[in-house]
């Protein structure tokens, strides 16, 4: 049986997401995402999962700075979890009551309207994650009165919900991604993504266009970019990318190599299936069949013919 970590501890999202992407493995809790890609790296679990990006939140950042930056991890799946919160206390304490609240910092982002207008003085405190928050409110002496996080990890360390669907929106989702250590990507399905990271050469006026070159000339729809500071000073930045398709198909493979000639350094995160299952619309002549009949016409012209 595969052992997969994540961010802990029990009663997470991402417990939530682990038991859909990979329902028969062992499951490994970790105090943060640093924690459970480590855990991956080292051998120690079999695999990760961990978030990547919110709907009303956007990226996960420490996720993306792990992945560009620690020891390489392969994505091989996706998943996209509705999320809903709740606001959870000890028995018997009323809204009146509650002066500390304790979450974790995407989900303070998402209850924005409902602290505001329900809890305006209460002092909201970041915690590791949700389930986290949970489990030190359940605590008798806890210095906080409520968190906020997944009914069920209230249902877990035994707290009332003097709140349910609090979120600003009732259509928020996070998407996770589970991680391996390297290796061969998932088989392409038809509905793929590729994700990667890719730092400039240098700094140039059209830096980044060069970059979205190298996809749209050959018809590659990108579906996220993100930039990131490289930390090495103000106005430094790297570039997160995802794309439609796998990189086993020419038109991204072609992509990834115009980058690769381009750039400093291109860090290939995975090609996995797409969790809302999306075919490309491939631009004509960008198909399999298209390159390769090109690919023979130039051979062709390589070796005499016409
Ligand atoms: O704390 C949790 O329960 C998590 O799984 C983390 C996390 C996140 O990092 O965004 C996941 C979903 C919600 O957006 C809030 C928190």
């Amino acid at each position: 049986m595969p052992k997969i970590a994540y961010l802990g501890p029990q009663g997470t999202f991402c417990e939530a997401a682990l038991r859909i992407l990979a329902p028969d493995a062992e499951r490994l809790p970790c105090a943060n995402v640093t924690a459970a890609l480590d855990a991956a790296r080292s051998g120690e679990a079999d695999g990760a999962v961990v978030p990547l990006e919110n709907s009303v939140e956007g990226a996960i950042t420490v996720t993306l700075d792990e992945l560009a930056w620690g020891d390489p991890l392969l994505i091989t799946a996706e998943l996209l979890l509705p999320v809903e919160f709740s606001l959870l206390v000890r028995p018997g304490t009323e809204m009146t009551h509650i002066k500390r609240v304790y979450t974790h910092p995407a989900a303070i982002t998402q209850c924005r309207n409902f602290l505001a207008r329900e809890l305006p003085d209460a002092v909201v405190v970041a915690a590791p994650s949700t389930a986290a928050a949970a489990l030190e409110v359940s605590m008798e002496d806890s210095p906080y009165d409520a968190a906020i996080g997944p009914a069920i990890a209230g249902e877990h360390y035994g707290l009332d919900e003097l709140a349910a669907r609090m979120g600003d929106r009732d259509d928020t989702v996070t998407r996770f991604v589970q991680v391996a250590r390297p290796g061969p990507p998932p088989v392409p399905t038809g509905a793929d993504r590729t994700s990667l990271v890719a730092f400039l050469r240098d700094d140039h006026p059209g830096a980044l266009l060069e970059m979205l070159s190298e996809f749209a000339v050959r018809g590659v729809n990108l579906t996220r970019i993100e930039s990131r500071p490289t930390g090495d000073g103000i106005g430094r930045y790297f570039f997160h990318f995802d794309a439609e398709g796998h990189v086993a198909e020419a038109r991204v493979g072609e992509a990834l190599s115009g980058l690769h000639r381009l750039c400093a350094e291109v860090r290939f995160l995975g090609s996995y299936p797409r969790a809302d299952r999306v075919s490309p619309q491939l631009k004509h002549g960008t198909s399999e069949s298209d390159f390769t009949e090109a690919s023979g016409w130039i051979d062709k012209i390589r070796t005499g013919g016409m």
